[in-house]
């Protein structure tokens, strides 16, 4: 048998892995890019799959615990690296590789110190030896300081320890059905539990396209939350209703299997692939328009209009912390005003006596009840449509003007959910 020594210029086996990390935490920090546009350009070149995973858990672990590591990262310097030292990013990485990825220590070093070619990697090796001898253990996540303000002055201290456990835990993966009489028999076939008809979660996420029944297209994943909003608008027999920003589709879909007949609008033709795709694989119809809402003209006012918006989606951050280190206050201004002239524009369509639900995965109040307060202060043609506590999961409930809010903290034992805002409003006939 025979060794087979790898050649001076071969590269360390998994450390294209580990530079794909470091581009992407540099691609969300500093260009406030996300982590799934960013995790496209820096793993060019990646052929392997499981490396590109790889890259993607480092990077996202890393922003998960990011106080904490730093934390221990300044307890062993006399004085703190910058912030954005590329020696503190690359010993993010290895406390993240190892406290969190299980990455046995001499493999982290192996992997992650070539990251520092021709810089402090001595120092890097020293801190990272040090924390490793004094057996440190990973602390509990926590939301980084400027969030954390945010939302406690919003939503109080119960909700920011909540989303800081929220971080720690693995999200379960959610699947709404097309079929609501589904629910059980899916249930049971997957071992999952059910909180709502058309809903089944499951303990966690993996790879979707191998959970049985997925070429069948009889579900498609959507976080209980993010199915609320076009539950608001009930079953329909073919009534007409405009799904706007629609795309990738998730409301579309739940509309069209609930008899609506839809067409779904969006201003990224490469988002409407996605959508275009999911219907195929879900057997469900609608028509689809590539079209900037605040260009577009409908034929006809339609029976309801949803307008799910663009927002900063910081009610996702259990599945993409990046966004708790992307979005600053003027990002959540700049949100409200574009949702403000989007929510005008989406009124205009809606019949009389027509129904409107405004829906984000924000949240931030300035994107949710602001944006629907300030609307229905300046346009007396609507009114707040209470929605009740009976079309809603258990543990859920509207508030006391009978719009919805969704925080962490809420169906804490079944796993969670994600953040959301949503009203409906009816158009006075
Ligand atoms: C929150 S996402 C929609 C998610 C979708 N409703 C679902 O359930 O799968 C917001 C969407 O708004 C679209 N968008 C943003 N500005 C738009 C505009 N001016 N006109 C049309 N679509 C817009 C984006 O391309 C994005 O797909």
């Amino acid at each position: 048998m025979t060794t087979q020594t790898p050649s001076p210029s071969a590269p360390t086996p998994g450390l294209p892995a580990r530079q794909a990390a470091l581009r992407m935490l540099d691609a969300v920090m500093r260009r406030g890019e996300s982590l799934d546009v960013a995790q496209h350009a820096a793993c060019q070149g990646i052929d392997e799959r499981s490396d590109r995973a790889l890259a993607m858990a480092i990077a996202g672990e890393v922003l998960r615990h990011l106080p904490g590591l730093d934390l221990m990262i300044d307890s062993m310097t006399r004085l703190p690296l910058a912030d954005d030292a590329k020696a503190r990013m690359v010993l993010r990485i290895m406390l993240a590789q190892t406290l969190v990825l299980e990455t046995p220590p001499h493999a982290t070093i192996a992997t992650a110190l070539p990251l520092l070619q021709g810089g402090p990697r001595k120092l890097a090796h020293g801190v990272f030896g040090s924390l490793m001898r004094a057996g440190v253990t990973l602390p509990a996540p926590e939301l980084p300081p400027a969030t954390a303000h945010r939302w406690r002055a919003a939503w109080g201290d119960a909700m920011v320890e909540a989303a800081a456990a929220a971080l720690g835990t693995p999200p379960p993966l959610d699947l709404a059905l097309a079929d609501a009489a589904a629910t059980d028999p899916l249930a049971a076939e997957l071992g999952g539990i059910s909180l709502m008809p058309g809903h089944v979660r499951l303990p966690r996420g993996g790879a979707v396209e191998l959970i049985p029944g997925f070429e069948e297209g009889g579900w498609w994943v959507q976080d209980i939350s993010a199915s609320l909003p076009a539950r608001l608008l009930g079953p329909s027999r073919g009534a007409h209703v405009l799904d706007l920003c629609a795309a990738p589709g998730g409301k579309t879909m739940q509309l069209a299997a609930s008899g609506w007949n839809v067409t779904a609008l969006d201003n990224s033709e490469k988002r409407l692939r996605r959508l275009r795709q999911n219907l195929k694989r879900t057997g469900l119809e609608a028509q689809t328009v590539t079209a900037n809402l605040l260009e577009w003209r409908p034929d006809a006012l339609a029976d309801a209009v949803l307008l799910d918006a663009p927002c900063s989606a910081t009610g996702i951050f259990r599945r993409h912390p990046d966004v708790l280190y992307r979005i600053a206050p003027r990002h959540i201004e700049e949100r409200a005003e574009q949702q403000a002239v989007l929510l005008e524009c989406a009124s205009n369509w809606v019949k009389p006596g027509g129904l409107l639900v405004y829906a984000v995965c924000s949240l931030e109040p300035e994107e949710g009840e602001a944006v629907v307060d300030q609307f229905l202060a300046a346009d007396s043609r609507f009114e707040i449509d209470p929605v009740r506590a009976d079309e809603l999961p258990e543990g859920v409930t509207p508030d006391a003007q009978g719009r919805v809010r969704t925080l962490p903290g809420m169906l804490v034992d079944a796993g969670g959910l994600d953040g959301f805002f949503m009203a409906r409003l009816r158009c006075k006939g």
